[in-house]
C-alpha cells in the first residue's frame, strides 16, 4: 500500500495550492483529478470567459459611439474569438502537471473513493493518507424535470464551435446572467427563466433592476416566476414548457443551458466511508477547514461549507489548509469582505453590508443611491447605464457596503474593498487625490 502524507483530491486554485505549501513544507504530497489539471477556473470558468468578454466590451463600447464618430460597427467572429480564447486555456492542463510534477507531486487522474478514516482507492491503488484535502469544487446541480438531459452547461457554452441562432438560460445567477450577455451580444435570440422573481438575489435589488432594464434594452427576454415543466426535442428545436402564474406556456429554442446553480462536487468520494459529514453548502468544517466530523481531512475552496465559491477565496483557503497540515492548526479562517462582480454589460459588483443589513444592524445609516448616467465617464462613452449604492454608518462615517452598476464596476470597487478593509470614512475617501478625469475619481461624489 502506498503512503503519502498529504493525499489532495482536485487541482484546482484551491487543491494546487495546498499541494504546492505541503510539498514545500517537506511532506510526500500526491493530488488527483478525474479532470483536465488546473480546475475551473482557468479551464472552464473566470478566464476564458474574460477572454471572450475582451471583445464584447469592444463592441458595446462602439454601439454606444455609432453615429457620434464611429460609422462601422467592429464585426465579431466566434470562431475567431475561440481560437483566441484556446491560447489561454489549451496549455493549462499540461502546464499545470508540469508543475506539480516538478516538484515532487505524484498525479492521479481518477476521482478517488474513500475506504476508510485513513485510506482511500485511486485508479486501482489503495493509498493511505495521513491527511486528506478535499477540494473538489463545484459542479452544475442537476436538473430533475423531463427532458433535462438536452439541457448544456457553462463547460458547452465556453466550447461552442458555433453559435446556435437562439439560446435559453434556465437559471438567472451569475453564469446565466453573464452568458446570456454574451450570446445576445454576438447577435443570439435570448431568453432567460427563472423560478424566481428577479436574477441575481445577493446583489442590490435597485441596481440589479436597472441591469435588467438595460439587458432588455437590448433584446435579451426574461422570464420570472417560471417553473420549467419539461423540454422535448423538435426536429430542430428544443420545446420548453413552464408554468407562470398557474398558466401552461410553451417556448422554442434551438439550445437550452442548464445555469441553474452549482453544488458541490462530493457525489463520488463515498464520504460516508470516512466519516465526513456534509451537507448542501458542502464539507462541513471548523475554523481551520477541517472536516468536524474527521480531523485528518480538511476541506478547502468552493466545496468547502466556509464562504462565497469564488477563485479570491477558494486561493485563501487553499493557504490556510497548507499552513494548518504543516503547523499543526496555525491559521483560522477569519471570513474577510469578499467583493463580487457579475461581468455582465454593464457589470454590477459589491462589497459589504447590502441596504437591507446595514438597516437591520446599526442605527442609523446613509444610503447614497444615485443615478449616474450624466456624470461626464458615462457621457463622454455615451454610457446608458451608471448608478451607484454606497451605504456608511452615521454614527461613524464608516463605509459599510458598496453596490455600483457600471462599465468599470468590476475595478472600481477594489477601492471600496481597500476602503472597509482599512476601515476607512466616507471624510477619508473624499480626501482622497484621485486621477482626474478617471472613474476611481467618481469614488469621492459617490460616497
Ligand atoms: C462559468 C464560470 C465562470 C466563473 N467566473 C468566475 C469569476 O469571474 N470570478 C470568480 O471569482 N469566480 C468565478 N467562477 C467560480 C470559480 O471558478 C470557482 O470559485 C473556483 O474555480 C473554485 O476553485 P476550487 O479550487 O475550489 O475548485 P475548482 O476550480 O472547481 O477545482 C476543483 C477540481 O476538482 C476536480 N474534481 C471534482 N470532483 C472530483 C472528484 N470526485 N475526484 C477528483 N477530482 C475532482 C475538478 O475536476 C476540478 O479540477 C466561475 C465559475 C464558472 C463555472
Ligand atoms: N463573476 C463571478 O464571480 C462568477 C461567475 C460565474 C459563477 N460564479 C460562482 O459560481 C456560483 C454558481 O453560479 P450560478 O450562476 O451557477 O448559480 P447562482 O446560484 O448564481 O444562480 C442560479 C439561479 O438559478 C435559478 N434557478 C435554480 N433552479 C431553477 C430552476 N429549476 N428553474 C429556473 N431557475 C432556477 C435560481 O433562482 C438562481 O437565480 C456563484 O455563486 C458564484 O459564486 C461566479
Amino acid at each position: 500500500m502506498e503512503q503519502f502524507d498529504v493525499f489532495v483530491i482536485g487541482s484546482g486554485i484551491a487543491g494546487q495550492t495546498v499541494a504546492e505549501k505541503c510539498v514545500n513544507g517537506n511532506l510526500k504530497v500526491a493530488i488527483a483529478d478525474k479532470r483536465e489539471f488546473g480546475g475551473t477556473c482557468a479551464n472552464r470558468g473566470c478566464d476564458p470567459k474574460k477572454v471572450m468578454l475582451g471583445f464584447i466590451e469592444v463592441l458595446q463600447r462602439a454601439k454606444n459611439l455609432e453615429g457620434k464618430g464611429i460609422t462601422d460597427l467592429p464585426k465579431l467572429k466566434w470562431q475567431n474569438i475561440q481560437k483566441f480564447k484556446k491560447n489561454f486555456t489549451d496549455n493549462v492542463p499540461a502546464s499545470t502537471e508540469k508543475k506539480l510534477r516538478e516538484l515532487n507531486i505524484k498525479l492521479y487522474h481518477q476521482s478517488p473513493k474513500f475506504i476508510d478514516e485513513s485510506t482511500l482507492l485511486v485508479e486501482g491503488k489503495t493509498i493511505s493518507f495521513k491527511k486528506a484535502v478535499i477540494a473538489t469544487g463545484y459542479e452544475p446541480t442537476r436538473l430533475s424535470f423531463k427532458g433535462a438531459e438536452y439541457t448544456m452547461t457553462s463547460d458547452n457554452f465556453l466550447d461552442l464551435k458555433k453559435l446556435p441562432k437562439s439560446m435559453v438560460f434556465i437559471g438567472a445567477g451569475y453564469v446565466g446572467m453573464e452568458f446570456a450577455n454574451i450570446a445576445s451580444a454576438m447577435g443570439v435570440l435570448v431568453t432567460v427563466i427563472d423560478k424566481s422573481d428577479r436574477p441575481l438575489k445577493a446583489f442590490d435589488k435597485d441596481l440589479v433592476n436597472d441591469l435588467v432594464i438595460s439587458c432588455e434594452s437590448r433584446g435579451i427576454n426574461f422570464i420570472f416566476n417560471a417553473n420549467i415543466e419539461s423540454i422535448e426535442k423538435l426536429k430542430k428545436n428544443l420545446r420548453i414548457t413552464y408554468t407562470k402564474n398557474g398558466k401552461e406556456r410553451r417556448l422554442k429554442s434551438r439550445t437550452v443551458f442548464n445555469t441553474a446553480g452549482r453544488v458541490p462536487a462530493i457525489a463520488e468520494l463515498d464520504l460516508e466511508n470516512a466519516n465526513v459529514d456534509f451537507n448542501e453548502n458542502g464539507v462541513i468544517t471548523n475554523e481551520y477547514l477541517q472536516s468536524k466530523s474527521n480531523r485528518s481531512i480538511y476541506s478547502c475552496g468552493d466545496v468547502s461549507d466556509k464562504g462565497l465559491p469564488l477563485t479570491p477565496l477558494s486561493g485563501l483557503q487553499g493557504y490556510i489548509v497548507g499552513d494548518n497540515i504543516i503547523s499543526d492548526n496555525s491559521k483560522s479562517i477569519k471570513l474577510p469582505v469578499v467583493p463580487s462582480v457579475v461581468f455582465t454589460h454593464p457589470n454590477i459588483a459589491s462589497v459589504g453590508l447590502s441596504e437591507e443589513e446595514a438597516k437591520r444592524r446599526y442605527k442609523n445609516v446613509v444610503v447614497e443611491h444615485k443615478n449616474l448616467k450624466d456624470w461626464f465617464n458615462a457621457t463622454h462613452i455615451n454610457s446608458p447605464k451608471y448608478a451607484c449604492k454606497i451605504i456608511s454608518n452615521k454614527r461613524t462615517d464608516k463605509i459599510l457596503g458598496a453596490h455600483i452598476l457600471s462599465e468599470t464596476a468590476a475595478e472600481i470597487i477594489n477601492i471600496f474593498v481597500m476602503a472597509i478593509n482599512q476601515k476607512m470614512t466616507v471624510y477619508d475617501i473624499k480626501q482622497t487625490i484621485f486621477t482626474y478625469p478617471s472613474w476611481g475619481y467618481d469614488t469621492k461624489s459617490m460616497v
